[in-house]
């Protein structure tokens, strides 16, 4: 499926979709009691669909049948094994349907058909199948309790968890949160992010026929204040794991703290920077990762490396080499694969990231045109807010500095830790500042986000609570419980009173 079409036959499959238009609850598409709202394509601007918003009482129908279906044990209790067997032929129905899926993703987030095509649909498929492939791999434990005791160490389903999405990747994060929470056996109601409702509705209907309870996943579509708010002051809930910008991921604390103290897991914002020391190699390469760091999917992204710190002894050559490969990188209608660059999310959020280049000169990009804002350079100092704010587009900031030392004392000069990249030559340098560099992940002469087998998720105030990703993501899901067994001969033993 990673073949590419051209447009117009990428246009001629989003004529004939099939939009789902209703919140997804205990196995069928539901009448949301809480009005409509549009969904939009921000690569044109019109409307593609009306959805259901879920009402109060939605997001209570919902978190009880969750309730009642993991109570019941439909999916909770079923083998490990079993779980795994239906989650990867849930992994066989995306495939089957991955074109429709990434057109629809394309169509309702405004991000490149390349990267719906060759990206986010065969990473959601990769994610789920890996941690199904891992739910009857995974070990309780004992402890070392001597001779007289068993103490063992089990894990257990949480229970309901509510996953509240962002519109930047929005299957891909649905699968980075169902893929180990329905592994581990918990029911999972997910919120899509309003403006991108469109591939979690389809994908919980896929997973239906997959074989997947009634109850067991469900997805709430409505806004953050009728929904998200809902979810996060529910007293039935269990957990939530969430992504989005630090400002939302902060209420949710404060929606744990004045509820039930389920349990919060937040994946949050960064301004991560990309450093180049003077020694760095191959300076095409190093100018290949830079722009793909900072501008693919629009720079919306959490991981966008969007502070280039460079030594002043390469920064010529490299900025020569970063405008030549921007030349390639094409904004435009994102159903043509020619582009790399497709619409933000919506105009205002264009006008907005477009705002921060008020006043200044770029060295390269900065046209505005409704949602499309073209990848674009400036020169900022340390201090600048392009260079301390996250943009969330495509601007990448310059700070020019003297030294190695310099370099990693701006890099950590931030209120965020999510990821950062080093290029260097030097391996002992590379070493020492992927220790010194207080983010959740370091990449050393690449840009990446490590993949499906590495933990995700920040220091400061870009994370808290645990990571996606790997099996640490499965921690995240589960519960520890400790059982003790007693082996002494209760003969022997004097009375316990
Ligand atoms: N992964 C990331 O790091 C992301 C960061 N952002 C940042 O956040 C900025 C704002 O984007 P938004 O879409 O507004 O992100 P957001 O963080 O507000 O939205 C994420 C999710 O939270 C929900 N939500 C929003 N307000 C809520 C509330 N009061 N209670 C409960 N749930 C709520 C939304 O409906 C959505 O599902 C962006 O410009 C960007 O800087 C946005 C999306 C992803
Ligand atoms: N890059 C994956 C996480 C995020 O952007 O929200």
């Amino acid at each position: 499926m990673s073949e590419l079409l051209t447009r117009d036959e990428y246009a001629a499959i989003a004529k004939g979709l099939d939009f789902p238009r209703s919140p997804f609850i205990d196995g069928r598409f539901h009448t949301a009691g809480g009005g409509e709202f549009e969904t939009v394509n921000p690569a044109t601007g019109e409307t593609i669909c009306k959805i259901g918003a879920c009402s109060g009482e939605d997001v209570d129908l919902a978190v009880a049948r969750a309730r009642e279906a993991f109570e019941e044990g439909r999916w909770s209790k079923l083998h490990p094994a079993e779980r795994k067997d239906v989650l990867i032929r849930l992994c066989k129905l995306i495939t089957r349907n991955a074109r429709e899926l990434a057109v629809m993703e394309s169509l309702d987030s405004g991000k490149p058909i390349r990267d719906c095509v060759t990206i986010d649909i065969p990473e959601t498929i990769h994610t789920i199948k890996w941690h199904a492939e891992a739910a009857d791999k995974i070990y309780d434990q004992t402890a070392p309790a001597g001779e007289d005791a068993v103490a063992m160490i089990v894990r257990e389903p949480i229970g309901v968890v509510a996953a509240v999405l962002p519109w930047n990747f929005p299957s891909l994060m649905l699968a980075w949160k169902i893929g180990p929470a329905l592994a581990a056996g918990n029911s999972v109601i997910v919120k899509p992010a309003e403006q991108t409702s469109l591939t979690a509705l389809r994908i919980a209907e896929l997973a239906m026929e997959a074989g997947i309870p009634r109850g067991v996943l469900q997805v709430l579509t409505g806004d953050g204040p009728g929904v998200g708010e809902p979810l996060g002051m529910h007293m039935d809930i269990d957990m939530v794991s969430f992504t989005g910008s630090t400002e939302t991921g902060r209420r949710f604390l404060r929606y744990a703290a004045d509820s039930n103290l389920k349990k919060v897991v937040l994946e949050c914002g960064g301004k991560n920077p990309a450093i180049v020391l003077a020694d760095a190699e191959n300076l095409d390469l190093v100018a290949g990762h830079v722009v793909n760091a900072a501008f693919w999917n629009m720079g919306e992204n959490c991981s966008a490396n969007s502070r280039l710190i460079v030594q002043a002894g390469i920064k010529d050559a490299l900025m020569e080499r970063i405008q030549a490969r921007l030349r390639d990188w094409k904004t435009g209608d994102p159903l043509d694969p020619q582009n790399h660059l497709g619409a933000l999310i919506d105009a205002d959020h264009c006008r907005k990231v477009a705002s921060y280049l008020d006043g200044i000169e770029a060295l390269a990009g900065g046209a505005l045109a409704g949602a499309y804002l073209e990848p674009t350079l400036v020169e900022t100092d340390r201090d600048h807010r392009l260079a301390r704010e996250e943009v969330f587009g495509p601007i990448l900031s310059v700070i020019t500095v003297a030294s190695a030392d310099e370099a990693l004392e701006i890099a950590n000069d931030t209120q965020y830790g999510l990821a950062a990249s080093i290029f260097t030559a030097n391996g002992r340098k590379a070493l020492s500042a992927a220790r010194a560099i207080r983010a959740g992940t370091v990449t050393v002469n690449c840009y990446g986000e490590g993949d499906i087998t590495t933990p995700f998720g920040g220091y400061k105030q870009s994370g808290f609570g645990g990571r996606d990703n790997g099996l640490h993501a499965h921690d995240q899901y589960t519960e520890t419980k400790t059982i003790w067994i007693d082996l002494s001969d209760p003969a022997a033993q004097d009375d316990v009173g």
